[in-house]
């Protein structure tokens, strides 16, 4: 799906909300031809001076859900349902738009229930009773991973392991059969509470975490004797941070520190796979590390980046973009 790119990058520019000025900071425009759109940034200490970046999967304020659903996250079901792990990021600073392009709300669904609707469509299109899916889900807090389908209270630290074949995976995460959507809107609307409650014992807010909700799929042909296994994995990043914002206190700086490093160390990664580099720095954070698989070999991904407009954010937007 990607061409030359081993991880698909999009981008998504959110509408103004009514409290914010309507400055017109950041731009999308679109070449007469079908090549890519432009997204324009002036460079903050001189605003003569534009920054373009192209991009070709490009979502304007206008863009509603099921149009990037439609053209870039459809066309991945029928890929988790071939055996391959996919992932889909959520990229940008705090209240650019991640939770509602990934969550949305339920007039506006996001990307996580359609997928699971479309996930059981296509179940429904094969023979049944040979294909299970389960559901599990994370957060990784400050570079430690915690099972978000457990109690809060009494979760540990979940290790990060490899196999005997190198393979990298969370060891202990729990793992929950589903189904239907019913199912599953049950075991991930009380893992929201679970979120929400760590959330509040550990005095952070939910976006100081990645939140990682993965798909998978077993495909098994009992008369061949063997089966295939599929994944998708849903990721809400936390928001970006500018350390200028992030003052004092040594709990906050802390978890930005975390944050900021991890996503830069999933950009690097980002940018060495897709420019055929040899050395990937998986092993730099935890996020990456985890997702090692999900990243390289065959792996599918594709990287959302969404954007707030104004000029505000124009700093923080160049930082995403690059
Ligand atoms: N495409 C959109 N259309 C309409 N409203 C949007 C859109 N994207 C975001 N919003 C609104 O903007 C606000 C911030 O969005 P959201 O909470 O998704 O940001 P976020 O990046 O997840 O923030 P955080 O990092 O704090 O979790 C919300 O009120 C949301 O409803």
């Amino acid at each position: 799906m990607a061409g030359a790119h081993k991880i698909k990058i999009a981008a998504r520019l959110r509408p103004r909300l009514d409290h914010e000025i309507d400055d017109q900071g950041i731009q999308i425009t679109h070449d007469q031809d079908e090549g890519p759109s432009w997204i324009c940034v002036p460079n903050p200490r001189d605003v003569t001076q534009i920054f373009r970046f192209p991009i070709t999967s490009c979502y304007d304020q206008d863009s509603a859900q099921e149009d990037i659903f439609e053209q870039d996250v459809r066309p991945l079901i029928d890929v988790v349902y071939s055996g391959v792990t996919v992932t889909i990021f959520a990229y940008g600073v705090t209240s650019s738009g991640k939770t509602h392009t990934m969550q949305g709300t339920k007039a506006c669904p996001g990307v996580i229930p359609r997928v699971v609707e479309a996930m059981f469509e296509q179940k429904a299109v094969l023979q049944k009773s040979n294909v299970e899916l389960a559901v599990s889900y994370m957060e990784i807090y400050k570079d430690e991973c915690y099972d978000l389908l457990v109690d809060r209270e009494t979760a540990p630290k979940l290790p990060v392991r490899e196999n005997d074949v190198g393979q990298v995976f969370v060891a202990n995460l729990t793992s929950i059969p589903i189904a239907s959507i019913e199912e599953f809107v049950a075991i991930y609307s009380q893992a929201s509470k679970h979120r929400s409650v760590g959330a509040t014992n550990l005095n952070r807010a939910s976006s100081r975490s990645h939140a990682m909700l993965t798909l998978e799929v077993t495909m098994t042909d009992s008369l061949a004797q063997r089966s295939l296994t599929g994944k998708i994995n849903l990721v809400d990043l936390a928001g970006s941070e500018n350390n200028k914002l992030t003052g004092n206190d040594p709990t906050r700086m802390a978890e930005s520190a975390a944050i900021n490093k991890s996503l830069s160390v999933l950009g690097q990664v980002v940018h060495a796979l897709n420019q055929g580099a040899s050395r990937i720095p998986y092993r730099n954070s935890k996020l990456t590390r985890i997702l090692q698989d999900a990243l390289g070999g065959n792996s599918v991904g594709l990287l959302i980046c969404n954007l707030a407009p104004g000029t505000k954010f124009r700093q923080d937007t160049l930082n995403t973009l690059k």
